[in-house]
């Protein structure tokens, strides 16, 4: 004991942005251990650093203070162990079909085409979107693309999903859906999910753990609520509203400061 390796940590991890206008530090002090399997939902008031903190774990941006380490190893840079969910659905390639997007990383590590389509098929099959993978991502509604999204980060295999509003741009009710969805993939594989969101029901119907920040500049880590909750969640249970209204609490607390 005392010396097992977190699966994530983040460790003192800050971040100075440089720029023509002066320096901005946008990050700081940020603490946080994940395990593996993990559910770990980020809450927090527009601008407090939360997609920054996501970028420094997927490797697109070094930390200027600390240490991200992923199952002890500092994180230097992309990889394939962390797949990527972004907000819009502006990445992925509308010349490539449906299919052919979830399999691209699988052709860049040099997959055969038989077994492509077959990792491809099982995938969107699995983000329900069985006999879809033919059309091309201009003809899939937003919500379509997303699945599509969520799928194409499943099917290289990574240890960790890092997902940064994913559902942001969907009405209501494909929202609700999509976490449904998500919840019961994450569920069956039990991948390790770092998850952005504004949205304090979301973050409750989905998170084993929330964490809120405290807005910036100098966003950090202010509180984590841990969620132990059955799935899938009875929004309208009295344990529910309990942990909703405490993470409310907390977000209250920063949007209106005393
Ligand atoms: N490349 C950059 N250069 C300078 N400042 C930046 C840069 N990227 C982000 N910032 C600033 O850092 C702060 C945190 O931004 P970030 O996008 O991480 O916030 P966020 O919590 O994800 O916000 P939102 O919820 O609105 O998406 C903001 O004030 C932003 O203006």
């Amino acid at each position: 004991m005392g010396d097992e390796v977190a699966f994530v940590e983040l460790d003192g991890v800050g971040m100075t942005f440089r720029g023509r206008t002066g320096a901005y530090q946008a990050v700081r002090d940020f603490n946080l251990e994940l395990s593996e399997g993990e559910f770990f939902c980020l809450l927090g008031t527009s601008g407090c650093g939360k997609t920054t903190v996501m970028n420094m774990l997927a490797g697109f941006d070094a930390p200027t203070e600390g240490q991200i380490r992923l199952e002890g190893r500092p994180v230097r840079g992309p990889g394939a162990d962390r797949g990527v969910v972004f907000q819009g659905h502006d990445s992925l390639y509308d010349w490539l079909t449906a299919r052919d997007n979830i399999a691209f990383g699988l052709r860049l590590r040099g997959m055969g085409r038989a077994e492509r389509r077959s990792i491809a098929d099982r995938f969107l099959n699995m983000v329900g979107l069985a006999g879809q993978g033919g059309k091309h991502p201009s003809e899939l509604s937003g919500g379509m693309k997303q699945r599509i999204q969520i799928a194409r980060a499943l099917a290289n295999d990574p240890r960790m999903l890092l997902m940064d509003e994913p559902f942001g741009a969907l009405d209501a009710m494909t929202r609700a859906v999509l976490q449904g969805e998500l919840s019961r993939i994450w569920s069956e594989n039990r991948k390790t999910v770092l998850f952005i969101t504004h949205d304090i029901e979301e973050a409750c119907a989905l998170a084993t753990r929330v964490g809120v920040m405290k807005r910036g500049p100098g966003g950090t880590l202010k509180a984590v609520v841990p969620l132990d909750l059955p799935y899938p969640r009875e929004r309208t249970s009295d344990a529910f509203m309990a942990s909703f209204r405490r993470v409310h609490e907390l977000i209250h607390a920063e949007i209106h400061p005393q």
